[in-house]
């Protein structure tokens, strides 16, 4: 679980001065390394090809030749799309296609390979345990982790003390996310849920062609495509916990590739590695499949991480919410020891109920 480890964090500390110098000498080095003394470039980089992937990738690589403009320079990067399995099934629930990395397999498959030299992913849909010799080794900082409600009628008064009251009885929600419909339902029983798949815009054009009378998007992914304007509920934490890694871009590569990896770190913001240690080893620790309803938030307040998790039942009948606070360097530790709360508190029967393959 290299992934999960906290790397030093020491670039939080340096000025952006020294880090520049971090950043040259490991491009001086990762030139020094090849056997012709010049790091084969392009750095060919690996994305979805959905309009929220592309976005991620290229401000990502904006982020790093903002850091690093050598890089600019040398027309450092290359950009492979790769459909993934997860884009191709638009017909099954998230759920039910099953299996974890389902945004991720073939891009890592690449990686693996030597085909690509390192991927961009939302960090929400990346697998807690990587495929063997890659490691995460960047976490930009986080957009807002919130869900967002978004109504086909928008005349419905809303409430915010009680978002989903303004939903008529009976209600249609377009949703492949059983963590939404798991936390809508324990306090809407009535609500229906319907399949609503594929990117962002596709969702929002079968909403108001009729698919439905609401869906659930995160707001990281409603601002970064200039779509926020159609948000009409912004749901606190309280309300509907996000998913692990949710409005987190994370970078992987090869483990092997040190100058790659030294050079991302540099650029890795803190907070975001520390928060999502704590939320991706909650998850692995309770075998977070697509299929089960598991939330699990973070944040850092003056210092001391807190994080909360959510584990409930497909239908919703079955909720509970944990916290734990600690010092960010015990983020997983505190994911891992939430887990467990979370485990021994819900009924065994719910629990392997939950968990079925
Ligand atoms: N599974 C799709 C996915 N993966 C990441 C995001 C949003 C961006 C993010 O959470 O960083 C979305 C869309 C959504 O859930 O609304």
């Amino acid at each position: 679980m290299n992934e999960l480890k906290l790397p030093s964090m020491n670039a939080s500390v340096l000025s952006s001065d020294a880090l520049q110098k971090v950043a040259a000498e490991a491009v001086r080095r990762s030139h020094a390394a090849s056997p012709s003394g010049q790091r084969k470039l392009p750095l060919r980089v690996g994305s979805r090809a959905s309009p929220l992937a592309l976005w991620q990738t290229r401000t990502f690589l904006t982020r790093l030749t903002r850091f690093c403009p050598v890089l600019r320079d040398m027309g450092a990067f290359q950009e492979h799309q790769i459909s993934t399995e997860g884009d191709r099934n638009l017909t099954q629930r998230l759920a039910e296609i099953g299996g974890k990395g389902l945004f991720a397999k073939e891009i890592h498959e690449a990686l693996v390979a030597g085909r690509i030299d390192f991927a961009v992913h939302s960090l929400k849909d990346l697998e807690t345990n990587l495929p063997p010799g890659l490691v995460l080794a960047c976490t930009l900082k986080r957009e807002d982790a919130r869900d967002a409600i978004i109504l086909r009628d928008r005349t419905l008064k809303v409430d915010p003390s009680d978002p989903y009251a303004c939903l008529p009885e009976g209600a249609l929600i377009g949703c492949a996310s059983v963590r939404r419909q798991a936390q809508m339902l324990s306090r809407r029983p009535d609500l229906r849920f319907g399949l609503l798949r594929g990117n962002v815009q596709t969702r929002l054009d079968k909403l108001q062609a009729g698919a439905c009378d609401a869906t659930l998007l995160a707001l990281a992914g409603l601002r970064r495509l200039g779509m926020e304007d159609r948000v009409d509920i912004v749901l606190e934490p309280d309300q509907m916990l996000p998913a692990a890694g949710q409005g987190i871009v994370g970078v992987t590569v090869r483990e092997s590739d040190t100058e790659l990896r030294e050079l991302l770190s540099a650029i890795e913001d803190p907070e975001a590695r520390a928060v999502s240690t704590a939320e991706r080893a909650l998850l692995a620790e309770l075998d977070g499949s697509c299929r089960t309803p598991i939330g699990g938030y973070a944040r850092i307040e003056n210092g001391v991480l807190k994080l909360t998790g959510m584990i409930a039942s497909e239908d919703g009948t079955f909720l509970i919410r944990r916290e734990i606070a600690g010092a960010p360097l015990e983020a997983a530790r505190m994911g891992t020891e939430l887990a467990e709360e979370l485990r021994r508190d819900t009924p065994a029967a719910i629990f392997a109920e939950m968990i079925r393959a």
